[in-house]
């Protein structure tokens, strides 16, 4: 453990962990900026955390979500957000992706408008990755980062042909262990904006920009309130005009869902625009609603966005957004190009675009690939229904989302495949998250910490419905969901997984077992994965 800063034990800043040459990304100055931020704001985290349960603690008791009545009158207002910046007018394709040197000099080279460097749902936040990351970052903004692999040497282009960088931190949830201040973890989230802030601000203001950030995972619009806050104070602390930071906030749970209005006018001096989260949403419904039997969604394949409860979350957040000045982004279809098989790269291909093709008519500004060979197909698509920069003229008068539109679940089915697809993409998941790998395809699929959440909160919820009361589950061809099913979803997974050439995380498949089968098993479901798996990594 190195200590620094430290004036008496247990006061002051302590780094955990020690990385060769760290202290360049964390110099004293640095620290002393974060502890600052964690000192003002960590005891309204906290608040809001405890709030989060509170607020689950009536829905399990059978409340549901609904508009807020002391808030109705910022909905009704009339008022707009601040003016989106020049960089950010046009959205129309978003890149994301984790934060490896490769990735970002590839992302940002790759054609797209945009390009979200990702702390969150496709990183797995090791020290070694979040360094890695920041320090990336910080060399790419500086035009100095070049990186070598395999005898191939990778750099960036000018920056005018360069993607305009968009960063994303942890959610609130989410602690950083490496970094303690006066004894306790620093959130994740004021490490990952404050530290990227610290060192790339005024490099960026310099280029007639600004730190441009993705919010994930909020709740509600104290939470917002509690981001405006933060990042008020970061620009007070290095001397930056107030609204030189700028924030798009994904609405990626229920909750927020509900609070559309609110969160924009809580940041209404930085906000440039909402993202429908869709994976995280679709996990925040089933987390929302994980003791509500009558809410019980089918097999994750079935829960589409062309699905009423979704397509009415994706079209209020257009008509909110259009309303107020600012841009509705879509999200992420999950497949991938496949390599070595013509056809079911044709198949998948076929289903992005049409992903996009509905994000487009229905009034979306712009929206997420995850991969570069899917920038030209979504270029296309919006570069022929949408020919300004965007389209927030486009107001939708026509939707009118009621609460039960947003809550209201969608039928099927559960099949064995997709019981047992679930199982194994935990176990891939948690094991390639394990050995550092945040994002990885899984049966020509792009899979991260919100795909893979779907999975672990169906298991959950699914093994434990006979806990309310009701029968249990069954099977699309009868069998009943229990833990049998899962023992013999999980009996010759090793093997199989064993047989794999370059699984990720294959050193990891059994602890991954391990994990699944607690978290299957547990009496109460656990509010996120990564908390009990980032104990178990550097
Ligand atoms: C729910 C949500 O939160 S969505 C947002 C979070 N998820 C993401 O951001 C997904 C990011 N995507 C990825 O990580 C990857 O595309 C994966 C894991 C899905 C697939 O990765 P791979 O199988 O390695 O892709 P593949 O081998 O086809 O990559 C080909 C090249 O494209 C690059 N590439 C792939 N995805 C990306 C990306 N998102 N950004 C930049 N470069 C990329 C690879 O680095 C590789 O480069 P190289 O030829 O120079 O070696
Ligand atoms: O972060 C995006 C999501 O879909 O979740
Ligand atoms: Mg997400």
């Amino acid at each position: 453990m190195s200590a620094v800063l430290q004036a008496r034990p247990g006061q002051g800043v302590v780094i955990t962990h020690h990385l060769p040459g760290q202290e360049r990304l964390l110099p004293a100055a640095a620290l002393e900026f974060l502890a600052d931020l964690h000192r003002r704001f960590e005891g309204e985290r906290q608040a809001r955390l405890s709030a989060r349960r509170a607020r689950q603690q009536a829905f399990d008791a059978g409340a549901l979500p609904d508009f807020r009545a002391d808030t109705a009158h910022i909905r009704q207002g009339d008022w707009t957000v601040a003016p989106t910046p020049a960089a950010l007018l046009d959205r129309r394709v978003e890149i994301t992706g984790p934060v490896d040197p490769k990735m970002v000099i590839n992302a940002l080279n790759s054609g797209a408008n945009c390009y979200m460097a990702d702390f969150e749902d496709s990183t797995a936040p090791t020290w070694s990755n979040l360094l890695t990351g920041q320090q990336a970052l910080r060399t790419a903004i500086a035009g100095a980062l070049v990186f070598e692999a395999g005898g191939k040497r990778y750099e960036l282009r000018p920056e005018r042909e360069q993607a305009v960088l968009l960063v994303r931190p942890r959610g609130w949830h989410l602690d950083e262990k490496h970094v303690l201040v006066d004894g306790a973890r620093i959130a994740a989230a004021l490490f990952d904006a404050g530290l990227f802030c610290y060192h790339n601000a005024h490099v960026l203001a310099g280029k007639a920009r600004g730190p441009y950030f993705y919010l994930p995972k909020l709740q509600s619009m104290e939470e917002a309130a509690l981001w405006e806050q933060v990042l008020a104070a970061i620009e007070a602390a290095l001397g930056l005009p107030h609204g030189q930071i700028k924030v798009t906030v994904l609405i990626e749970t229920l909750p927020a869902a509900f609070e559309m209005d609110e969160i924009l006018h809580a940041l209404k001096d930085r906000i440039v625009g909402l993202n429908c989260g869709r994976w995280d949403y679709i996990f925040s419904y089933i987390k929302t609603f994980r003791r509500h039997s009558d809410k019980v969604l089918p097999e994750r394949g079935q829960v589409t966005m062309a699905q009423p409860f979704l397509r009415a979350y994706s079209e209020l957040l257009i008509q909110t957004c259009h309303r107020r000045g600012a841009h509705a982004m879509g999200g992420m279809a999950a497949q991938i190009p496949i390599s070595g098989d013509a056809d079911a790269n044709t198949a998948a291909l076929a289903r992005v675009r049409a992903d996009k093709l509905r994000e487009v008519t229905a009034g979306h500004d712009g929206t997420w690939v995850a991969h570069p060979a899917l920038i030209p197909l979504a270029r296309e698509v919006f570069d022929a229904r949408m020919p300004g920069p965007h389209q927030r003229q486009v107001a939708r008068a026509d939707v009118s989302v009621s609460r039960d539109d947003l809550i209201t679940p969608s039928r099927g089915t559960i099949s064995r495949q997709g019981f047992e697809n679930n199982v194994e993409v935990c176990v891939r998941y948690l094991a390639a998250w394990l050995a550092g790998n945040g994002c990885v395809p899984i049966h020509h699929l792009m899979e991260d910490a919100a795909t893979a959440e779907i999975a672990r909160t169906q298991l959950w919820q699914w093994l434990h419905f006979a806990d309310g009361g009701s029968e249990p589950l069954s099977l699309d061809d009868g069998t009943p969901v229990d833990f049998v099913l899962l023992e013999r979803a999980l009996i010759g997974l090793p093997a199989r997984l064993a047989a794999q050439p370059n699984l990720p995380g294959a050193g990891h498949v059994s602890e991954a077992i391990g994990m699944l089968d607690r978290l299957t098993h547990a009496e109460e479901l656990a509010e996120f994965l990564t908390l009990p798996a980032y104990e178990r990594i550097d």
